[in-house]
């Protein structure tokens, strides 16, 4: 048996959306050691086949309904083809005591990265959970296609996005991100989070941070990135640091950036589908030759 086989998924509940179907699941994660939950859009036209696979990892304190709920992307996946996985965003009630304390890190906001410290390690491990055992889960439970995978996120979610796509150029065709973590090393509000999943080693931090990744991963797929003016995580969020380390390094890179927009799912919801196109592009070209 393979060590990311992620058994039997259990279906809490499904809605009828836009010609297709809104669920949600769960199943025990051997990576994670826990009940892991996530949620997936299935369009209609995977009643013919194996669709595309994109990805949104939510940011801290969300799980796998805010994105379902509030983005409003149902209306172009269904459109597109394309079918939606939204994985919760850390394990949960694992038993690790100040797990609940602190919405920077523990439940809500696993970073998307493999913990090595004690006591988070055990669970903690959200990059090889999105990375390794949920696409082995979807391909066996749903008709996705596997070679067809894209990869966008919102803040937290937004490096999380970042991060796995910019890893692993073999598996993601397409990458963008909502108001993203861009350097979450160089920030007081997220380095603390950092140092009790990875310990004190700056290099060890690096291998999760957007802008120290773009100096090491060099390969043409191109980035979209949104953010809103007046999000009032701005400064910590950095986009220009992600922006000087594209320029650096040839990366191709759209930042739009929008004069009063916050951090919020208005936000999200404004642009979530210029999102899906820039997907789409990558993922299923002939679905935008359609007027
Ligand atoms: N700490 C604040 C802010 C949390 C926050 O803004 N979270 C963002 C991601 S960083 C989010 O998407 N929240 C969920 C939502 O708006 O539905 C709170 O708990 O309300």
């Amino acid at each position: 048996m393979s060590p990311f086989d992620p058994g039997a998924i259990a279906s809490l509940q499904t809605h009828h959306c836009f010609g297709g179907t809104v669920g949600f699941y769960e199943h025990d994660s051997r990576v994670c050691g826990c009940p892991m939950r996530f949620s997936l859009y299935a369009p209609p036209q995977m009643q013919q086949g194996p669709r595309p696979v994109l990805y949104f990892l939510s940011g801290l304190t969300c799980t796998e309904e805010n994105f379902m709920v509030k983005a409003g992307a149902q209306r172009f996946a269904a459109e597109l083809g394309l079918c939606l996985v939204v994985p919760d965003t850390s394990p949960r009630h694992t038993g690790i005591p100040d797990e609940d304390t602190d919405w920077v890190y523990g439940s809500g906001a696993g970073f998307y990265l493999n913990a090595t410290q004690d006591p988070w390690k055990r669970h903690y491990q959200m990059y090889s959970y999105v990375v390794e055992e949920l696409p082995i889960l979807l391909a066996q439970a749903f008709a996705v296609d596997l070679d067809r995978q894209g990869i966008m996120g919102h803040s937290m979610g937004g490096h999380g996005a970042l991060v796995i796509g910019l890893r692993n150029g073999d598996r993601y065709r397409s990458i963008s991100a909502l108001a993203p973590i861009c350097h979450p090393i160089a920030s007081d509000w997220t380095r603390p989070a950092f140092e009790r999943y990875l310990g004190d080693t700056v290099a060890a931090w690096k291998d999760y941070d957007a802008t120290e990744l773009l100096k090491r991963y060099v390969d043409p797929r191109p980035l979209l990135v949104d953010q809103g003016l007046s999000d009032p995580f701005l400064q910590d969020l950095m986009p220009q640091s992600l922006a000087q380390a594209c320029a650096e390094t040839g990366r191709s890179l759209t930042l739009r950036q929008h004069p009063d927009y916050d951090h919020s799912y208005y936000f999200i919801a404004s642009l979530i589908e210029d999102h899906l196109r820039h997907h789409a592009q990558f993922l299923c070209p002939g679905s935008l030759d359609s007027p």
